[in-house]
């Protein structure tokens, strides 16, 4: 592997079920060694696309390689770089959760000796080395959600994949795993994680993809994006005019003025630029200023604009709150073929 090969390759992925379009030419490059955001509402295609890498569902067109390896054509290899821990609970549950890992990295063709010693160094990362004898059924919601981080790392993977890893989490372990994965990143794992958390982007990624209705909307850096959007400056005046002067005539940031009373709101892009402009204009008009504020966008502002549908007008926050269905019985991964060349398709999600 050479130091620039992208993590990840996509070009126009497209995945048709039926009637649905869940991936819609979808090209995306991964730099080696990033922490990669992938953002959308739900529908949007996130999971579609993970489990594309993976081998859980067959694309219907496009190419995605992994480090390289096309993920049809060199299925083992693009899988073997990838460690995956998904939305679902789907874990062999019967089994003490040290064997479930032992297991995995057998799978992986990782021998017996080292297996044994991996589950239990991965157990202690993850912090749940005291439960190794208790089969999955037997864990707390957030223990299960550590042990799939934990399943994902086994095969000490050169790309994490995280598929809403905060769903259903409280904030204590939420901020234990983003600790854990930060560390991985730093010492040199390529990160994908999917997100309804916008925070959870904005803190730890350093790009982000939207991806919307199977299309990506835009690929940037969270601070690139949140500069796309309108900050609001808000001023209090101490005597409201009896007109509104004409402020910002010609600076083309400036997308509205408005006044009520005594506040003053202008509406532009970069506000913290405009504003001492604003702040000189407005004492050259003679009105005197008692209060200024600058309410910058957020990049959840940014998200609900790229991604708002007719059809839904739930906010991220509703969204946000979406746990995992815990009653839901999701099949175990799928192994390769016989052939060990194909995928199995579809395997992962009905
Ligand atoms: N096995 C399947 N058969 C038919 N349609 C499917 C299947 N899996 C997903 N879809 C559809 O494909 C679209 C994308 O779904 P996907 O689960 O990839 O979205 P997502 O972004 O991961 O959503 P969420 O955030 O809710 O998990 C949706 O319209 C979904 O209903």
């Amino acid at each position: 592997m050479s130091q620039s090969t992208p993590a990840l390759e996509i070009e126009d992925l497209t995945k048709e079920y039926e009637d649905v379009t869940a991936l819609d030419g979808v090209s995306l490059t991964v730099p080696e060694g990033s922490f990669f955001g992938l953002l959308g509402p739900n529908g949007a295609g996130k999971t579609t696309f993970i489990n594309t890498l993976v081998g859980l569902v067959r694309k219907s067109g496009g190419t995605a390689r992994v480090f390289g390896h096309d993920v049809e054509d060199d299925y083992r290899e693009a899988r073997n770089a990838i460690g995956l821990a998904p939305q679902e609970f789907n874990v062999d549950r019967f089994f003490p959760i040290r064997e479930v890992l032992e297991h995995k990295a057998g799978y992986h063709g990782i021998p017996a000796s080292e297996a044994k010693a991996r589950a239990d160094k991965v157990l202690k990362q993850v912090g749940i080395y005291d439960k190794r004898d208790t089969r999955f059924d037997w864990l707390s919601g957030g223990m299960k959600r550590r042990f799939l981080l934990a399943r994902a790392l086994i095969t000490d993977p050169d790309l994490l994949i995280l598929d809403e890893p905060s769903a259903g989490v409280d904030v204590q372990l939420r901020r234990d795993l983003w600790d854990l994965v930060t560390e991985l990143n730093e010492q040199g794992t390529t990160i994908l994680l999917t997100t309804h958390y916008i925070e959870e982007a904005e803190r730890l990624c350093d790009e982000v993809a939207i991806l919307d209705s199977g299309s990506i909307r835009a690929v940037a850096t969270p601070t690139e994006l949140k500069g796309r959007g309108a900050d609001r400056i808000i001023v209090e005046l101490r005597d409201p005019p009896a007109t509104l002067p004409d402020l910002l005539a010609d600076d083309s940031r400036v997308e509205s003025v408005d006044l009520d009373g005594h506040r003053l709101t202008i509406t532009a892009r970069k506000g913290g630029l405009v504003a001492p402009d604003l702040v000189r204009e407005l004492d050259r008009a003679g009105l005197e200023i008692v209060d200024l504020e600058i309410a910058r966008t957020s990049l959840e502002e940014i998200f609900v604009e790229m991604t708002r549908t007719d059809e839904s007008d739930a906010s991220p926050e509703e969204r946000a709150t979406d746990s995992v269905d815990e009653t839901e019985e999701p099949s175990e991964e799928q192994p390769v073929a016989p052939d060990g060349g194909q995928p199995a398709a579809e395997g992962g999600r009905q």
